[in-house]
């Protein structure tokens, strides 16, 4: 079977490289793209774009209602891609969410309306396979180190903190840590943020410069020792395997899952 797609944010660093890997596997075909811009035009009139007719929404609704596909990617920014999403669930599409940002009332929303429409939806706050890895070994290592703090590091380009990677970490952590405040109880800001986000006591750092791409490390202290658990992308075709995965693994369920860790075996 052929899987039909639609990519959103096709001008992108992520949709791009995605646009690249679905051109090159057989059982996939690029159907539409939805962005901000260039309604009306083919992928082959932007200049930088592959050479494929492919046409290009500004409006996702108009996109899914003429659009005949299986499965839109939502690779965009965090503003749109819950529109996008809930658009492509009401009109029988199934979805891959890799844009971070959503809140916690939205991913509910979005797992109410996969599960009403039984239809698959994969949200993956990060597709790369070292990052799954290094947050499964985090939640196992919160068991015997309750003091962690979380730093995560991207490019400067990027439009949310924390990042997707590290409030999923946080989550998946809290699973299995004791509940416990670190620090001094007295410890005081001298100026504000010096500590970070703080949520059940578990602090995250967010670093934004150029040069780096997405990184974190997860570190855990106990007495006389600190574990540090780190995974770096070097580029974003660290990402595309799971991609891929996920594009074709959405295609058997029909729930919503959130996190790639629920779905690899
Ligand atoms: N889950 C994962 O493993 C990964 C997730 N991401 C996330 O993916 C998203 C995209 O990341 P990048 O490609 O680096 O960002 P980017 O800034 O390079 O690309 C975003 C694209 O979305 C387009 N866009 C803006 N408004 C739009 C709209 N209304 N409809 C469609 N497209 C629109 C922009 O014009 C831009 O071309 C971010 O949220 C990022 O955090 C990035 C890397 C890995
Ligand atoms: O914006 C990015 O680049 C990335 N975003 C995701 C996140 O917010 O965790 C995944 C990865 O870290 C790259």
């Amino acid at each position: 079977m052929t899987l039909k797609i639609i990519v959103s944010g096709p001008r992108g660093r992520m949709g791009k490289e995605a646009i690249n890997m679905i051109l090159n596997e057989e059982n996939m075909e690029l159907v539409a793209c939805i962005d901000r811009i260039n309604n009306g035009k083919m992928l082959a009139d932007i200049d930088g774009m592959p050479d494929v007719h492919v046409p290009i929404f500004v409006d996702s609704k108009q996109c899914f209602e003429s659009i005949k596909a299986d499965i839109f990617l939502e690779l965009s920014i965090p503003d749109v891609a819950f529109t996008h999403t809930v658009n492509a669930l009401k009109n029988g599409l199934r979805a891959v969410v890799g844009t971070s940002g959503l809140t916690k009332e939205q991913i509910h929303d979005l797992k109410i309306l996969a599960f009403e429409k039984e239809l698959g939806c994969i949200i993956a706050p990060n597709f790369a396979i070292g990052a799954v890895l290094m947050m499964q070994f985090a939640q196992k290592a919160a068991r015997y180190f309750p003091d962690i703090e979380i730093i995560e590091k991207h490019h400067d380009k990027k439009l949310d903190a924390p990042s997707g990677t590290a409030i999923k970490t946080l989550d998946m952590i809290l699973e299995t840590r004791e509940d416990k405040e670190q620090g001094h109880p007295n410890e005081k800001e001298t100026l504000q943020g010096a500590r970070g986000a703080n949520q059940s006591g578990v602090h995250i750092h967010s670093v934004r410069l150029p040069g780096l791409i997405a990184h974190q490390e997860v570190i855990f202290g106990g007495l006389g020792q600190t574990l540090t658990i780190t995974h770096d992308s070097y580029n974003r075709q660290s990402f595309m395997t799971g991609v891929k995965f996920a594009l074709n693994k959405v295609n058997e369920l029909t729930e919503l899952v959130y996190g790639m860790e629920n779905i690899l075996d």
